[in-house]
């Protein structure tokens, strides 16, 4: 059967409205609308080519890159493109590069901590891109260790200036997007210092660029900071260094919403909680929960289209040979992906929720809820990128020996997508935020004060401490109520161990040092209840058409057990659950990925991504896998000519054995 015979006979195979679970996807039938229409005109437009990325040198790359972005802020201004359809269109080019710093961060960072008179002044040049920002946060010496930070910003009274200054080498600044060749301003973050004291790390806009011929300004020392992981991917974005030499800046570009220098150097402190200056970074990792779905979403329609279109083994007498997908154990390893995809989707829906209504009670002066916004965001973003990252690369595993070609779209979506495990907040760093935060919920459980939010589970932990799962039969892991009981019993029981543990030692910063290895599991294990948790929530919500809620039980069921399966070992040692009912869940999970199976292909067409978008010649709409494999073989410069360059001087001397020849 040919390829596209194999994914036509899958598409008839579904059981569910396909065009509605692609609402479902997007969020809303507008949403949908939107990203159908922005990605269609990304692909539409020869500018937007991304074919020959992985044969480009790094100057090719990046100038490429330079005149995609100048290509897409004039056709966003010529078609009047709203925000959300430029956000869209912008991630739909697939190409990271200096804009994503611009708008991700750089703006965001002014909006956040600029008082109304510097957004007055900065935004508008911003908005129009007559400056253009990164965020300069992360130093050689410096990137988790915010407080550590080694630049400062000195405020000199007789000229009503800070003085910027880099004291050391592990000070200069080290990896900031789009400082290294591009930038003309940057949001800087370094040591406040009035008066001879130190008021710890704030936010500062400086200039560093001359706007007529973009050299650095004197006192400036910029530069990229040289190549990254993989062929194409991050290279075409210029993550810099940069240094300061008693750089001077007016006192009014200190970011003065918060705390405030006065003209006499006083220093005024913020009366709100300090942590509000990593507000951008809380704004971004965010955003990338749902960029995890989409990562996800993208490498596994890869490797379940060609999982349907490859065939190995199984023919008898010269009949077709099994497709791989329906092996158990390319279910076993695909399916849980599919459903992750779908959880990640659902949970970043519901944080991009929480986000906004921590905003709104931020801007009323109501803080109560930073530290769960905090957590939430630091720990889904750990939890989520990193099982995105291992996800990308089981995916290419799946499509075999083909998936290690730069054109099945996997090599190069693993190196964009791992550095999130890491930017934005180490994810093991990031995921000790969350057990600090559970240990501190935990120690308060006594005091009377009920959880709230995502924690309100541990309000019940009376029960949940000494409960038994009762589950008798596999179909009772389909019960809303007995699997959320199973993994708020395991998180509870994770975290108040680590916290019982904790209390052996004398000293707290001590034991917590100790334990550390355990604290960073608590913590995924409670980021795991949140995504189960909004995946039923989701369940109970109104979903329109033929056969799609049955779809998302299915998924979210899938996601729920194999979690069990992949920590059996922390349910069985929290006695959670007997070995009998993981024996049970096992037996559910086979029957789901049967259920799931006839409709895999189409699971992954709801996520509505165009072949340019997947840029994958294994997981074309169409399935024509092996011709297009040749065409882009063909297409190598490897190719151009029969006889490679290098024949003459270093093949042929072995051959005629005459190697004293040979230039070597
Ligand atoms: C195939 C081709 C595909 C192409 C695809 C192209 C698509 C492109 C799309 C790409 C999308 C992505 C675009 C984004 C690009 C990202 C670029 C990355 C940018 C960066 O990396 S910027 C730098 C980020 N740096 C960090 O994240 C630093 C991490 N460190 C910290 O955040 C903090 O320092 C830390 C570790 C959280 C806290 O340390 P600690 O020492 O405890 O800190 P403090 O003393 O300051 O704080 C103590 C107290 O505050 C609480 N806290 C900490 N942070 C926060 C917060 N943000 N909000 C609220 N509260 C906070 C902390 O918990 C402590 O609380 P206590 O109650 O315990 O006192
Ligand atoms: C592609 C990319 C783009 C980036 N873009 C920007 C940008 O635009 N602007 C910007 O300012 N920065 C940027 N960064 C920097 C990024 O934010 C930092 O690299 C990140 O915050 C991690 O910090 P680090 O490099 O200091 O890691 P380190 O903290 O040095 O981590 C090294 C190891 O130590 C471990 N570790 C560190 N501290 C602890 C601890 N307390 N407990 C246990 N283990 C610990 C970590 O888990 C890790 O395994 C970017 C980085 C990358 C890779």
């Amino acid at each position: 059967m040919e390829g596209d015979d194999n994914l036509a006979h899958e598409r008839n195979k579904a059981e569910f409205d396909v065009n509605e679970m692609k609402i479902v996807w997007a969020g809303s039938r507008q949403a949908f609308e939107v990203s159908n229409r922005m990605s269609r005109l990304v692909a539409s437009d020869p500018v937007f080519d991304k074919s020959n990325r992985a044969v480009m040198t790094r100057k090719e790359l990046f100038k490429n890159t330079l005149r995609k972005s100048a290509h897409a802020w004039k056709l966003i201004n010529e078609l009047c493109l709203s925000d959300e359809e430029s956000t869209i269109f912008k991630y739909f080019m697939d190409q990271p590069g200096f804009l994503d710093l611009h708008w991700r961060m750089f703006v965001p960072a002014i909006k956040g901590q600029g008082t109304e008179e510097q957004k007055q002044k900065w935004l508008p040049l911003a908005n129009k891109m007559q400056i253009i920002g990164c965020y300069a946060q992360t130093e050689l010496g410096h990137g988790s260790n915010v407080q550590g930070l080694e630049t400062t910003a000195t405020f000199n009274p007789q000229t009503d200036q800070f003085i910027l200054h880099s004291p050391t080498q592990t000070s200069s600044k080290w990896w900031p997007g789009g400082l290294g060749k591009v930038s003309t301003h940057a949001v800087v973050y370094a040591r406040l210092i009035t008066n001879g004291k130190d008021h710890g790390v704030h936010g500062f806009i400086v200039q560093l660029r001359n706007l007529d011929d973009h050299s650095p300004l004197p006192g400036i020392t910029i530069g990229d900071i040289g190549v990254k992981f993989g062929n194409g991917a991050y290279n075409s974005m210029d993550n810099g260094f940069l240094m300061f030499d008693k750089f001077c800046i007016p006192r009014d570009q200190m970011l003065m919403r918060l705390s405030k220098v006065t003209r006499e150097g006083k220093y005024v402190p913020s009366d709100v909680p300090r942590q509000l200056m990593y507000g951008t970074m809380v704004s971004v990792r965010q955003t990338i929960v749902s960029n995890a779905s989409v990562a996800m979403a993208r490498a596994v329609c890869i490797a379940t289209r060609y999982s349907a279109v490859r065939r190995q083994f199984g023919s008898q007498n010269g009949g077709v040979e099994t497709q791989v997908i329906d092996y158990k154990t390319q279910q076993n390893r695909l399916f849980p992906l599919l459903a992750s995809a779908y959880a990640f989707r659902f949970v970043g829906e519901w944080l991009k929720w929480l986000y906004t209504d921590v905003t709104q009670r931020l801007e009323a002066s109501d803080f109560a809820t930073l530290p769960e916004a905090h957590a939430c965001t630091a720990g889904l973003k750990s939890m989520t990128t990193s099982a995105t990252s291992d996800g990308i690369e089981e995916c290419r595993k799946l499509c075999g020996g083909h998936g290690y070609l730069w054109c099945s779209g996997l090599p190069e979506l693993f190196a964009v997508y791992v550095p999130a495990c890491t930017y934005e907040g180490d994810n093991v760093v990031l995921q000790l935020q969350v057990a600090r935060f559970l240990m501190k919920t935990v120690a308060q459980l006594s005091s009377g004060n009920a959880p709230a939010g995502t924690t309100a589970y541990m309000g019940r932990a009376k029960h949940l401490l000494q409960c038994r799962s009762s589950i008798q039969k596999a179909e009772d892991w389909l019960n809303p109520a007995m699997v959320l009981e199973a993994f708020e019993a395991r998180a509870l029981r994770m975290a108040v161990s680590c916290a019982n543990n904790l209390k052996k030692f004398e000293n707290q910063e001590q034991g917590f040092s100790e334990l550390l290895a355990d604290l960073v599991e608590a913590g995924i294990a409670h980021c795991q209840l949140i995504v189960v948790s909004k995946f039923i929530a989701k369940l109970e919500r109104d979903i329109k058409g033929k056969g799609v809620k049955n779809q998302l039980k299915n998924l979210c069921y899938i996601y729920a057990l194999h979690l069990i399966h992949k920590h059996l070992g922390d349910f069985l040692s929290t006695n959670t659950i007997t070995p009998e009912q993981a024996s049970l869940a096992n037996n559910q999970l086979r029957s789901l990925y049967s259920q799931l199976r006839p409709n895999a292909v189409a699971l992954v067409d709801a996520f509505d991504y165009t072949d340019h978008y997947l840029g994958s010649v294994l997981g074309r709409y169409d399935g024509n896998v092996y011709p297009k494999l040749f065409e882009e073989a063909l297409k190598d410069p490897l190719n151009d000519s029969v006889v490679p360059d290098g024949y003459h001087e270093y093949i042929r001397p072995f051959i005629k054995q005459d190697l004293r020849s040979a230039r070597l």
